[in-house]
């Protein structure tokens, strides 16, 4: 058996959730037409059986990185921590670019730098992984690989749609093959680490970055308040999980916009989101959204690092246990 992790590193928008939910075929990671929409690193996880002939059976963790950029706020610099913890704890990187974008190496202050500047300094084989061929012509694919080769030495080069899952298939043997021995690090059916709570935070948050505009979307941060174990089921009705959240903006503007006029832009976002949600937990759904102003919150370095799952279920455990200590 085969077993590792493998970091997808990009710039905002190149196509990295997409490709995460595309090889796992669960939707870990929230996608969408707006550069940062990622601010934390995920897990994604495929188990997958030995074809003879073919490749060995493996258990691969991907992990969904933040768009590389410049930190500019206190959120942007945890956004690119995130980007250091997944290059840190990887068998493989894969360097996802856009070709449809111009690729601004000659810039030594251009993001594109930025991102060569970080692979130089990983000591694992890293893949070039050129996305959305769908919507370039084939005969412009040959001089970009051959521009970014000359720039690091790729261990292999795959032009795929994440999309369209062109190519996938290819890219998942080569990384059976690169990827060393080892056992399973999660439990054979688990596709994500993270847990429901948080998706369903990051399911809000997709529905905000796509019914709101300008800097609202940047601005906005969901944090689950309660999350009740499903009611048992009434009759032939589903299961009903109960669910309350805040939606934290920074001005008393956005909260404006969030809420819209009469409550109907909440009541649009409350409708969407509880559809994917209860489409993900499989039960019916009680959503009640409330909005929130905390000026400035992105430059706050306490409630950015409160916003981090992977702490908030750390606290979790730790009052849980205090509590039974308490018992
Ligand atoms: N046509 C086409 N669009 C794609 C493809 N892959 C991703 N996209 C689109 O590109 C946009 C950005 O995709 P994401 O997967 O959110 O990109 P990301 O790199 O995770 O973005 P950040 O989280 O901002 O860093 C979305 O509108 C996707 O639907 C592809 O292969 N073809």
């Amino acid at each position: 058996m085969r077993s590792g992790f493998v970091s997808i590193l990009g710039r905002p928008n190149a196509g990295k959730s997409t490709l995460i939910n595309a090889l796992v075929g669960e939707k870990v990671a929230i996608v969408t037409s707006k550069p940062q929409t990622t601010r934390s690193r995920i897990h994604g996880i495929v188990d997958i059986p030995a074809v003879k002939g073919k490749h060995h059976a493996a258990q691969i963790v991907f992990v969904d990185t933040p768009g590389v950029h410049k930190p500019g706020s206190m959120l942007d610099k945890r956004m690119m921590q995130e980007v250091h913890d997944a290059l840190a704890q990887r068998d493989i990187v894969l360097l996802i670019i856009d070709a449809t974008r111009r690729i601004e190496i000659d810039d030594p202050k251009s993001e594109d730098t930025f991102v060569f500047e970080l692979i130089k300094k990983v000591d694992c084989p890293v893949f070039l992984i050129i996305n959305k061929i769908d919507l370039v012509d084939r005969e412009k694919l040959l001089p970009l690989i051959a521009q970014l080769s000359a720039l690091y030495p790729f261990a292999e080069v795959f032009p795929i749609s994440a999309r369209k899952r062109d190519g996938l298939e290819r890219l998942t043997e080569k990384l059976i093959e690169h990827l060393p021995e080892g056992q399973r690090y999660f439990p054979k059916d688990q596709f994500t680490d993270q847990p429901e709570r948080f998706l369903v935070a990051e399911l809000i948050r997709e529905r905000i970055l796509m019914e709101t505009g300008e800097e609202v979307p940047y601005a906005s941060a969901v944090v689950i308040e309660r999350f009740e174990e499903p009611e048992p089921a009434k009759g032939d009705r589903l299961p009903l999980t109960r669910i309350a959240a805040a939606i934290y903006c920074e001005r008393t503007g956005q909260k404006a916009i969030l809420i819209g006029k009469g409550g109907s832009k909440l009541k649009s976002i409350g409708t969407s989101a509880r559809k994917e949600i209860e489409s993900l937990l499989g039960t019916r759904v009680f959503l009640e959204l409330h909005v929130i102003v905390k000026e400035n919150w992105r430059e706050s370095q306490g409630f950015v690092e409160a916003l981090d799952w992977r702490r908030q279920i750390a606290e979790m455990g730790e009052a849980q246990k205090q509590r039974e200590e308490e018992d």
